[in-house]
């Protein structure tokens, strides 16, 4: 046996191990069979050898159990700080918005994951669902059939949202300018409308939060917010979008303007994600495209000069050779302008399909004869000009959209309006034959009054008219003010920025496993280092 071996006890027993394990070919903390610690008190107690320990002071069970412990605990911190973070399944909250509408009632179910409701862009819509029939304001002589219109729409989301959700799934409905209109005529019959509503959506399974009338203010710029959160501009220092809404009774304009707000009534603040935002908005009620066709067609007919016969009421707006009789009733059945005396009850509206007299007629309704500010849109409102990019939804979608126009220089969709006005009503027909006459009849009007609107009313130019973006969806999600009336209901964008994390979950747990990766590697190194001079040292010694 070397010297070594007998004489030292704790690290030249470690020596003479390793020595005994290259010869037998046995590895590990044996020595001769006997477990280490039964070799090391064997050897314990022999100090006659010389002092050879200073030289080595690396003992290879020590070292590997201290590699094992840090590897070990490099291991479960890294497991920990991953379980720690590992986002948990995902978990979905629902909500549902009613947006009752002078035309129809549409029913959003929204979704967002449970634990990342106050970030940008997180809500999503899942579903929606359009109510029969027209909106809840034309229930006014019979209120109970608003809440029974609702129904089939309302079990649809009780099949769409988990029932374990239904109770805490807020329900909202806001109604816009119908009602507005409904309550300025009728004041107990709206009420009666919203209590029906009330009612049905009362039994259902979810959390009833309401159902009101909004104001024009808060449907713009909810409007503004929705198209914004899905755009996710609101965290970013990069400017906003504009909103437009163009619906069956009002139209909405809303807006970051450069210039200041010269009118109370059309300033809103807003403090969202740690940002100020001034807005401009107005809403014009009558202004939508079922009224304003009201107010142009009650226009000719007012400025007919023989009210006693039967009027043919000679309609460039609409297409030639279009030709339906039509009660005067329904012109007249708004309270956004007055009554005329006629004498027959039905008229025959021809079209004539003359695009420049149509613009003309349409022009009639924009009263720009007084400004009380540095500068209006029509109807004594103030305007500051247009700035930035525009988001053009709803009806203004709709319409551009069937008529092709969305992506057109203004020169272009002026042109292309002529030819679609004049193109005789037989033809219109043959080309669409799926859809609903009454409908197609009303699309010259409506593109004519949307270029009439945003030129004339927005002062809109063709320098900036590719400003305007004419959408229906930003991702899954309807641009409409209803996801900007929730996200506001729940509180869903806080005020101030929320903290987050320095880093991604997945880059935060790729970093921890490179980083103890490379501490581990290090070890090793370190680890060959020390046992290379150490055994340089012995076959010094030796
Ligand atoms: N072509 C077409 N027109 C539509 C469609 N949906 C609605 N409209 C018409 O477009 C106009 C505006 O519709 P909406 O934006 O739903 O209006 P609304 O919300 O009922 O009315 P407001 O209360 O004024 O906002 C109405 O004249 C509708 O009849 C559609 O899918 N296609
Ligand atoms: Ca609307």
């Amino acid at each position: 046996m070397p010297k070594t071996e007998a004489s030292a006890p704790g690290r030249i027993c470690m020596q003479l191990t390793r020595a005994h394990g290259t010869a037998s070919g046995s590895k590990g903390s044996h020595y001769k069979g006997i477990p280490l610690s039964l070799a090391l008190s064997d050897t314990g107690g022999n100090t006659h050898m010389p002092d050879v320990k200073v030289k080595n002071p690396w003992h290879r069970p020590v070292v590997i159990v201290l590699v094992a412990f840090i590897a070990v605990g490099i291991i479960t911190m890294v497991s920990i700080s991953v379980v720690q973070h590992k986002p948990l399944p995902q978990k979905y909250k629902y909500g549902i918005v009613l947006d009752a509408g002078s035309s129809h009632t549409s029913v959003f179910i929204y979704q967002w994951p449970a634990e990342k409701e106050n970030n940008t862009g997180m809500v999503q819509q899942l579903h929606t669902c359009n109510v029969k029939g027209k909106g809840i304001s034309s229930y006014s002589a019979n209120p109970n059939g608003a809440g029974t219109s609702l129904q089939e729409c309302m079990d649809e989301a009780k099949q769409k949202i988990p029932a374990h959700r239904h109770s805490e799934t807020p329900v909202y409905l806001g109604a816009t300018a119908g009602m507005r209109l409904l309550k300025m005529e009728d004041d107990p019959a709206s009420e009666k409308v919203l209590v029906s509503v009330e009612r049905s959506l009362k039994t259902y399974p979810f959390s009833y939060q309401g159902a009101r009338i909004l104001s024009g203010q808060e449907e713009g710029a909810f409007g503004w917010i929705t198209v914004n959160y899905l755009n996710e501009n609101l965290r970013k220092p990069t400017g906003t979008l504009g909103a437009l809404d163009l619906g069956g009774a009002s139209t909405q304009i809303t807006f970051v303007p450069q210039q200041e707000i010269e009118s109370y009534d059309n300033s809103i603040d807003f403090r969202l994600y740690g940002n100020d935002y001034q807005l401009y908005t107005h809403s014009f009620l009558c202004y939508g495209k079922d009224q304003v066709l009201k107010l142009s067609m009650g226009e000719k007919l007012r400025s007919t000069p023989d009210k006693t016969h039967h009027i043919e009421l000679k309609d460039p707006c609409f297409h030639p050779g279009y030709n339906l009789s039509k009660t005067v009733q329904s012109v007249f059945d708004t309270p956004c302008m007055q009554t005329v005396n006629m004498q027959n009850e039905t008229f025959t509206h021809v079209g004539t399909g003359n695009w420049v007299q149509c613009q003309e007629s349409i022009r009639k309704v924009f009263n720009t004869s007084h400004c009380p500010y540095s500068s209006c849109s029509f109807n004594g409102v103030f305007l500051p000009s247009v700035d930035g990019n525009f988001g053009a939804f709803s009806a203004f979608y709709f319409v551009m959209d069937f008529l092709n126009l969305t992506n057109d220089s203004f020169d272009k969709t002026k042109q292309k309006l002529m030819t679609y006005c004049s193109t005789p009503w037989k033809k219109i027909v043959e080309n669409h034959p799926r859809i609903k006459e009454k409908y197609l009849s009303e699309y010259c009007f409506a593109g004519t009054y949307i270029l009439t609107l945003l030129e004339d009313g927005y002062k809109f130019t063709p320098e900036n008219w590719n400003d305007i973006k004419f959408i229906k969806k930003i991702g899954d999600s309807d641009a409409g003010w209803t996801l900007g009336y929730m996200l506001n209901l729940t509180n869903m964008i806080p005020a101030e920025d929320p903290d987050t994390p320095l880093m991604p979950h997945g880059g935060y747990v790729t970093f921890m496993l490179l980083f103890s990766l490379l501490i581990v590697v290090l070890l090793l190194m370190a680890y060959m280092y020390f046992r290379r001079s150490t055994r340089s040292g012995q076959k010094d010694i030796v």
